[in-house]
């Protein structure tokens, strides 16, 4: 394989670099964050706090036990054989303190990590719905944008260890209490310790950041690549893909690319890391060099009788732990603000707005529609092409007409026919309905009064009859309304011979999924169509898969069935677009005639000639 060009790898590094105040700024995420937290149950989240700010006291009270526990021993020493049994209960009654505390930080532990096991479960169900929830109202377009993938992709990792930062932040706070305990007695000894201490870790604390700031930075500028590395790992081994990847003999082409992919990414992390580990090493070793500095201070003090051995053990425990601690929120501090920066991406977003939506105040949807859709003048064009998709394009679907589509591959049909569901709207022109711009009526209204039945169909992994009924989801439990959908689409026949009839689930991917073959499924997704009771009925290339007869017969029911509603039909087969009332011919997105089947022969221009190669072909 050839050598891959990432140009983005290469050129965002240096651009991502994230700044300080960008890393306080991404901290400002985190109220949003703990109201969702909050949201997903707020007595988890109580129980966990309560239960953290208990074990944070835990270090600080063991130390000073453990302090108690010396002294007496000192003191019990020196009384010699003069102690008396109150004393040797006093000093079992310590050792007993410290043993419980030990057992309830312990206890305390392993409640918080279930805790944060529990909340973190609820939180990434409660992230993946809103996502979901966020997708469903965002436009076409947007899905079809790179860069919105991207973010889609970066906020789709949220859903996952984010324990990490629900108890990153949980742990901070505990921390920050504990060494609040600790530094107080520290300070009660000399302040100066603390400085000390302060000093110690700032070498790391710094370096730390840096790193992952770069490890950010790279992990960012990788989005493309890594859903990339997705992608192909997902054709590389699944259902959908294992027919082509066996014929064409696809996996060396594929594994290649995902090897050549996957090693410049490790090798990119792996010098980071190299270097992160070294600069570590330095880093912390300053650290305990200013640790063993006090505890020389401690011990001269010690030696020198000015503390009892009971504060020497205190305060060389209190000062490791603090340094400990204090190295432990630095360093999870750093590593919160990155993972604030990830939540950033997720807000992001959520922030993302659809530009195709309903009018403040909608106009009712005409039922029955009066006069027709009008189009006038429209333009479109996809944001990724330099050419217009369609324009110039002027015509009227009459209430009750049967419109069919005509034109070469890439004429603009499927085009057409999204922006009459608002799939898009136009970038010039407009279209009526009724007289009025289609962006003047709810959306909702809109698309649950025309029924769209698309080339490229979803093949839902679910039961037959859930294949069916999403033409009209709501009425799912509806038995009947499938059946007579079925019937009419003679997907009737197909679900006759499957074991479990219309609790058959489709598709191989799970348990006792059963596969169909193209015209089978065809019949099934054109069910679809006959869910709703839709004002206008639009088959793209619906019946490209079926044979003959098949076809001759689900256009039979067709016409009988939309008698009085409006119908679009894209269809490469004169056979079908020949019944309709009038067909409209496009090339290169603009409208080149229109007009009725004997109409269109008549002037002998492109219908003729198209229609005339393919009779040709029959004889
Ligand atoms: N989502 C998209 N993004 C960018 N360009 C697109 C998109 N969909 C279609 N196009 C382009 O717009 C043009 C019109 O496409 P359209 O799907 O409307 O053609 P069509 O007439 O339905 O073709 P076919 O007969 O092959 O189904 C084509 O050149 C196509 O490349």
């Amino acid at each position: 394989m050839g050598k891959r060009v990432t140009p983005q790898a290469n050129t965002t590094d240096t651009k991502e670099q994230i700044s300080w105040r960008e890393r306080f700024a991404a901290l400002g995420n985190l109220p949003a964050f703990f109201r969702l937290v909050w949201e997903v149950s707020p007595a988890l989240f109580l129980g966990n706090a309560g239960l953290r700010l208990i074990r944070a006291a835990i270090p600080a009270a063991t130390l000073y036990v453990g302090k108690l526990i010396i002294d007496h021993i000192v003191a019990l020493n020196k009384q010699a054989a003069g102690s008396s049994t109150d004393d040797i209960h006093y000093l079992w009654w310590l050792v007993a303190a410290e043993f419980g505390l030990a057992i309830v930080s312990t206890a305390l532990g392993r409640a918080v990590a279930l805790l944060d096991g529990l909340l973190g479960d609820l939180f990434a169900n409660r992230i993946s719905i809103r996502l979901m929830e966020h997708a469903a109202t965002l436009d076409l377009e947007q899905f079809e944008d790179a860069t919105f993938y991207d973010k889609l992709e970066r906020a789709r990792r949220q859903t996952s260890g984010r324990t990490v930062l629900l108890s990153g932040v949980f742990g901070q706070v505990q921390e920050l209490i504990s060494v609040a305990f600790l530094a107080a007695g520290l300070a009660v000894y000399n302040p100066w310790l603390l400085l000390l201490i302060l000093v110690a870790v700032t070498p790391s604390f710094i370096g730390d950041n840096y790193f992952n700031q770069r490890s950010y930075s790279l992990s960012r500028s990788w989005t493309p690549e890594r859903r990339e590395l997705d992608y192909l790992r997902y054709i590389g081994a699944s259902d959908e893909t294992a027919k082509e990847v066996k014929i064409f003999g696809l996996s060396g082409f594929l594994i290649d690319r995902f090897r050549s992919l996957s090693w410049e990414y490790f090798t990119k992390n792996r010098s980071l890391a190299i270097s992160r580990a070294g600069w570590g090493v330095v880093l912390t070793a300053l650290g305990t060099a200013g640790y063993y500095g006090a505890y020389v201070w401690i011990v001269m003090r010690a030696v020198t009788g000015q503390i009892s051995l009971g504060d020497l053990t205190f305060l060389a425990g209190s000062f490791r732990q603090v340094r400990g601690s204090l190295e432990g929120i630095l360093l999870q501090f750093s590593s919160l603000t990155q993972e604030a920066i990830y939540l950033q991406d997720l807000f992001d977003y959520f922030a993302i707005q659809p530009t195709i939506h309903s009018p403040g105040t909608s106009r009712p949807f005409p039922n029955p529609i009066r006069e027709g859709f009008v189009f006038e003048n429209v333009g479109f064009k996809y944001t990724n092409l330099e050419r217009w998709a369609l324009r110039n394009l002027s015509f009227t679907l009459h209430v009750g007409e049967k419109l069919a589509l005509v034109g070469e591959n890439g004429a603009g049909k499927t085009t057409l026919v999204k922006l009459l569901a608002r799939l898009y709207d136009p970038a010039e022109g407009r279209i009526l309905l009724d007289g009025h711009d289609l962006r003047e009526y709810d959306l909702m209204a809109l698309r649950r009064n025309i029924g769209v039945i698309f080339q490229d169909y979803t093949r839902f992994k679910m039961s037959a009859g859930v294949n069916i009924a999403v033409g009209d989801i709501d009425e799912r439990t509806n038995q009947p309304q499938i059946e007579t959908s079925a019937q009419r689409s003679l997907a009737d026949t197909v679900i006759a011979k499957l074991a479990d009839g219309y609790d058959q689930q489709l598709g191989r991917s799970f348990n006792k999924g059963v596969e169909l073959s193209g015209g089978e499924w065809q019949k099934i997704a054109l069910g679809r169509a006959y869910m709703r009771d839709a004002q206008l009925v639009i088959l793209d290339e619906p019946t490209a898969a079926l044979d003959a007869r098949a076809e001759y017969e689900v256009f039979q029911r067709f016409n009988k069935l939309t008698e009085g509603h409006s119908s679009v039909i894209i269809s490469h087969r004169f056979s079908t677009v020949r019944m309709a009332d009038r067909i409209l011919v496009l090339e290169n997105g603009t409208l080149l005639e229109i007009g009725s089947h004997y109409e269109l022969l008549e002037k002998d221009g492109r219908y003729a000639e198209l229609f005339g190669l393919q009779a040709r072909g029959y004889q």
